[in-house]
């Protein structure tokens, strides 16, 4: 029992605190857990580690074989992400995909997963080019010579983005003043237990009710999904001239669970035929809260992760100027003669795919991932066998930034995708989407988002750091989610159309 855990099975940890185990700064908010885990990460030299999550012992990945053997050979040994049972105390979290646990996530992943496939993408890449068309103009009635917040920007863009792919709906997003992006975590003792709290087993998780979300953000996200979903019906009822929908509405008991599911159904795949929306409203086990908090959750799941690496691309292109000029050329021969890229254009770009990469691979937004061991785990080529109930976390921050796999890891350096140096290095050390059946489900969405957004504006904007600028990107003290902060201004200059060398093909 207690620390003994770890020095039983022969496995190196570091002295834990009565109680708190390694975290106590986590606790106090003076350190983010990706902080302390990274710290450890190069301190202690194993191929795993053992920490303590307050009461609980917590097994710390480092070695790439080892992280591929569980998150992708042996998956069926580490199915859960999650260690509490949060149905009783979270049931708006515990409808999500991310939180769901063995049978009951597999199923509604399978139904979901369709919808992210390649050929519908290639759908959603005309609707996303219009938003980030939309965003271009949308600085150009600003100023030449513009500076401008890249965070907001950014986040604009990308509420647009996800609003076309999640509900099938043109939004305009730019200077709305959303309220999505009122979301903000505000630190609090309180806050940092409760959501440490989150990832435990302690028996305090009773007492402190956890919630993974808070509720001032939960109120917004279920006001913002609502108001979508009203006017999406109200649309849809315009169109077609059928008012059965609009009676709905104003219902006010109105429940999804409750009404004609087959008519509404129909109208709705009808309409556009791709979006979230209509898959979720497809299986028929959902309910209205179902959907809610689905929606909420792939707003959640996408909108911070990819507003924030697009911000930081561009942060990177604007300090090195020769990588924007390079990516400028590439850009430029892509562009056909409507002054438009299309699909297979722009998946085939190589010098734009190493900069999105290069971008995660610094700032890998999710900068820790974890898995619960479902039944006991011998690890292969060693003597640790992992109890049911451990949780094993994937490191990806240190990971990213160790100079084993990525020498200088401070620098910017997009050649490090080259195929040749991609080959020299183990595949497992770069994650930022993680892996495996539960690896991210948005992965080549979210590329496709941040290909067409750093796109549209290298090709129209040369982009440089200004005076102002003093960006700042750290582990937001609650979790494990890189975000950007500080001033984010930066000079937009409008490049005259005129001047551009490269012939347009075809
Ligand atoms: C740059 C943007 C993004 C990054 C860096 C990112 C990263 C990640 C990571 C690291 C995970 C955990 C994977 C694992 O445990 O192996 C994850 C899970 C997930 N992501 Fe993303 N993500 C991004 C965008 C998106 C988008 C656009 C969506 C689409 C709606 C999305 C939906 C999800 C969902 C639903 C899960 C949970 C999957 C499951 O448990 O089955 N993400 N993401």
């Amino acid at each position: 029992s207690g620390t003994n855990y770890w020095r039983d099975r022969n496995v190196v940890f570091k002295k834990p605190l009565l109680f708190f185990g390694n975290i106590i700064d986590v606790i106090l908010l003076r350190k983010s857990f990706n902080s302390v885990v990274k710290e450890l990460y190069f301190e202690l030299c194993a191929p795993y580690f053992g920490i303590w999550y307050l009461g609980d012992p917590q097994l710390v990945i480092k070695s790439p074989d080892l992280i591929k053997d569980i998150l992708v050979k042996d998956f069926d040994y580490f199915q859960n992400r999650h260690v509490s049972h949060i149905e009783d105390i979270d049931k708006f979290t515990a409808r999500m995909l991310a939180f769901m646990d063995g049978s009951r996530w597999k199923q509604k992943r399978a139904t979901v997963t369709p919808v992210f496939s390649s050929n519908k993408l290639k759908c959603c890449h005309v609707h996303i080019r219009e938003i980030a068309k939309t965003m271009i103009c949308h600085i150009n009635t600003t100023k030449l010579n513009v500076q401008m917040d890249l965070k907001k920007l950014c986040k604009e863009y990308t509420i647009g983005a996800l609003s076309v792919i999640i509900f099938g709906l043109n939004i305009s997003c730019f200077n709305t003043q959303s309220p999505i992006l009122k979301i903000n975590p505000c630190l609090s003792l309180l806050d940092s237990i409760q959501f440490t709290l989150y990832f435990s087993k302690s028996y305090l998780l009773k007492v402190f009710i956890p919630k993974y979300i808070k509720c001032s953000a939960k109120q917004i996200m279920i006001e913002f999904v609502s108001d979508i979903l009203n006017k999406k019906r109200k649309l849809l009822s315009n169109n077609i001239g059928f008012n059965v929908l609009n009676s709905l509405i104003d219902d006010e008991d109105n429940n999804l669970g409750k009404f004609p599911f087959n008519k509404k159904r129909k109208l709705l795949s009808n309409n556009i035929g791709f979006n979230v929306l209509n898959s979720l409203i497809d299986d028929e086990d959902n309910n209205l809260d179902d959907v809610i908090s689905r929606l909420s959750e792939f707003f959640i799941a996408s909108y911070h992760s990819t507003s924030s690496s697009i911000s930081l691309a561009l942060y990177e292109l604007a300090l090195n100027k020769n990588i924007q000029s390079k990516l400028r050329q590439e850009i430029n021969e892509n562009f056909d003669k409507y002054d438009d890229i299309s699909y297979n254009e722009l998946i085939f770009m190589e010098y734009l795919d190493k900069i999105i990469h290069e971008t995660l691979r610094k700032y890998p937004i999710m900068s820790i991932i974890g898995r619960t061991c479902v039944r006991s785990y011998k690890m292969p080529n060693c003597a640790l066998t992992i109890e049911e109930g451990v949780r094993v976390l994937i490191p990806l921050s240190a990971l990213h930034h160790d100079p084993k796999y990525f020498p200088e890891p401070n620098l910017f350096d997009p050649e490090r995708f080259s195929k040749e140096n991609i080959r020299e290095r183990p595949a497992y050390c770069y994650l930022p989407f993680g892996a495996g059946p539960r690896q991210c489900l948005g992965e080549k969405m979210a590329l496709l988002i941040m290909k067409l957004a750093v796109v549209y504006i290298i090709r129209n904007y040369e982009i440089d750091v200004c005076e102002d600028t003093n960006i700042k990107v750290e582990a937001s003290l609650m979790d494990f989610v890189l975000d950007v902060n500080g001033n984010t201004s930066i000079r937009f200059k409008a490049i005259d159309s005129s001047t551009r060398e490269a012939t347009p093909h075809q």
